[in-house]
């Protein structure tokens, strides 16, 4: 098992990096959706066409993508000599992450609400919502990359 993953690793990592960017395109691109969302009046065919492609976006690219971040990330986490346990950065790295996969919860819960038309927050509140996977994923790149402890 080792061995195979020890093998396998250059592949496992570019496959984690093509699901990471995948995952993170749907986490900033579902918000300015419901910002566009906000203006359109309930009912309208702008509304359902935004549902529709709320939904998908989710179902089709979201879902999947966090899945396979997971996978591959976890294949990493049990290649040998990949992770130094002792060190700080895996751990700042994986708490970061689940912050992200709770937002990424949160998002599907918004998207919930638009389908159903029950949408009550203001367009601002998408548009302040956008940052916080832009900053978990500075970080995150950082804690992976540059490991500062
Ligand atoms: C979903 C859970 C995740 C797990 C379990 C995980 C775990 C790992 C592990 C163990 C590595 C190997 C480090 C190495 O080869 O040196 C890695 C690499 C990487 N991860 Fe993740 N990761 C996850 C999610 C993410 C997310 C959300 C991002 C970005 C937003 C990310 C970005 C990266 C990058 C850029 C690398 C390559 C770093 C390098 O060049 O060595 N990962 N990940």
């Amino acid at each position: 098992m080792s061995a195979v993953l020890a093998a396998l690793y250059p592949w496992t990592k570019a496959l984690h990096i093509i699901a990471v960017i995948s995952w993170m395109a749907g986490l900033l691109y579902l918000p300015r959706l419901f910002v566009y969302h906000c203006a359109a009046e309930r009912g309208s065919s702008s509304s359902e066409t935004f549902k529709v492609m709320e939904r998908r976006l989710l179902r089709a690219i979201m879902n999947p993508a966090m899945i396979a971040a997971y996978v591959f990330g976890l294949s990493l986490l049990l290649t040998p000599g990949i992770v130094d346990w002792q060190s700080g950065w895996i751990y700042a790295k994986l708490g970061l992450v689940a912050v992200l996969t709770w937002h990424h919860h949160r998002q599907a819960s918004w998207m919930k609400e638009f389908a159903a038309d029950r949408n009550e927050r203001p367009a601002r509140f998408f548009r302040m919502q956008n940052e916080v996977p832009t900053l978990l994923m500075i970080v995150i790149v950082i804690m992976v990359v540059v490991r500062p402890f």
